[in-house]
């Protein structure tokens, strides 16, 4: 029996760039092509270990590696995944690209005052008053992608053109071009 695996979308950028919204209109275009496909979002798998990992560069890069391992288990047994956390170091992604065999890097570019100006959870008000440490693009640095597959710029385009983007390099690489292990 041969089976397709699967292959992740890691959409890393700022917080407040736009990676969960649009991981959920990635997911539901991913649905619609009657694919089977779960969404990792950073935020929620931190809550739901039991907040066991911080801020720090080595926390980061610790629950980067789990992000990577349940995205891996996934796409093994055929599910496809949508990530959408931070992954703020270059050595995090190109370990992603390593060790996950179908690997789509979206960098989700934003500028850090659009991110400030969305502050959609209050996180750079709290880091600008010193309550937060260790906020990307604050006090801790985002390094831009070097190896992208995609980019949008989800502070000039709108969410239904940086969506387009993604879905049309899906359709062509990986669902019109079904991968069989
Ligand atoms: N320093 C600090 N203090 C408190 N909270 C923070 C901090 N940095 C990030 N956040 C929040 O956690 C989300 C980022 O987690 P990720 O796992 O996506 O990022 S990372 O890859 O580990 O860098 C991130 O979610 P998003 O806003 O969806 O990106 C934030 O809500
Ligand atoms: N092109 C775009 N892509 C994604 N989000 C966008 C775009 N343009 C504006 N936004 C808005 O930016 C905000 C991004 O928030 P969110 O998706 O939670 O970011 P993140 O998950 O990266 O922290 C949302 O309010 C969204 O509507």
């Amino acid at each position: 029996m041969t089976m397709n695996k699967g292959f992740t979308i890691w959409l890393t950028g700022l917080s407040g760039a736009g990676k969960s919204t649009l991981a959920i209109e990635i997911e539901k275009f991913i649905k619609e092509q009657g694919k089977p496909v779960q969404v990792l979002d950073g935020d929620i798998i931190r809550n739901e270990v039991g907040n066991l990992f911080g801020y720090t560069r080595e926390d980061r890069q610790k629950m980067g590696r789990v992000v990577r391992t349940i995205a891996k288990l996934l796409n093994d047994n055929g599910i496809n995944v949508i990530v959408a956390a931070i992954a703020a170091y270059e050595e995090m992604r190109v370990a992603n690209r390593d060790k996950i065999d179908n690997y789509i890097e979206v960098y989700v570019n934003c500028s850090i005052d659009t991110c400030i100006e969305r502050d959609v959870k209050g996180l750079y008000k709290k880091a600008l008053r010193g309550e937060a440490k260790h906020v990307v693009g604050i006090d801790d640095v985002y390094e831009v992608p070097e190896h992208f597959d995609i980019e949008v710029k989800t502070d000039i385009e709108t969410v239904e053109e940086s969506g387009k983007r993604i879905k049309d390099f899906i359709l062509k690489h990986y669902i019109r071009n079904e991968i069989t292990t």
